[in-house]
């Protein structure tokens, strides 16, 4: 047993066990964390039910809000790719082929759906993008984009189409503004 002696270690003693008292008294009992974190107040209410799992970092992709996203951000994607195919040169210079096949390549390592990426890249390991004119490149687009399709249980699209099917309205000649040159 501790015997405190002196009047100084008494007293520092007392001031402890009110200080903890009054610490008691206004912050209650102590609670060891939890090994989850809880959303700080009022994320719950902005992320919706999802806050949890977004905190922990559980996946959430199985949720209709991703899924939809994912499919959105692959619409968006495909577009810009088949369309980039429809506007490259017929004849490219070898400059350009190496700047299209490095696009491609980078495309599929920074697109931000990473399974998608992951899966993407392996076709590409097995059909790398042909660059050697826009036919080319805008078949092979139509070609990889059927095996993503494929795997996705997707419709084949007809690659015959392709050439009417992407054209972006960004002709290179600005339209003749209407009433511009006629007589008054
Ligand atoms: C590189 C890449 C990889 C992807 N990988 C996955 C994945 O692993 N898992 C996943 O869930 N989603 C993936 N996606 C998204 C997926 O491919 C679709 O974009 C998404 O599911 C939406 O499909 P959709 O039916 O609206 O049509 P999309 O496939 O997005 O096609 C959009 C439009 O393009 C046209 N089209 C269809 N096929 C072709 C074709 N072969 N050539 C030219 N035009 C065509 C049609 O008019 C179609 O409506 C990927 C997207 C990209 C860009």
């Amino acid at each position: 047993m501790i015997r405190i002696t002196g009047l100084k270690a008494r007293v520092a003693l007392l001031a402890l066990l009110v200080f903890a008292f009054v610490a008691f008294l206004l912050l209650g009992p102590y609670e060891a964390p939890s090994r989850h974190l809880s959303p700080p107040t009022g994320v719950g209410k902005k992320l919706g039910h999802n806050s949890e799992a977004l905190l922990t970092g559980h996946a959430i992709a199985p949720r209709l809000g991703n899924a939809t996203a994912k499919a959105e951000l692959g619409r968006a994607a495909w577009k810009v790719l088949h369309t980039t195919f429809s506007r490259f040169p017929e004849k490219p210079t070898e400059e350009e082929s190496e700047a299209l096949r490095s696009y491609v390549h980078l495309f599929q390592r920074l697109y931000p759906c990473g399974d998608c990426a992951e899966h993407f890249g392996q076709v590409l390991a097995k059909y790398p993008p042909q660059v050697s004119s826009r036919t080319a490149a805008a078949m092979w687009g139509c070609y990889v984009h059927n095996i993503v399709n494929k795997r996705l249980k997707k419709p084949e699209f007809n690659c015959e189409l392709i050439g009417d099917a992407y054209d972006c309205g960004c002709a290179d000649e600005e339209p003749a503004e209407s009433g511009k040159g006629t007589a008054a």
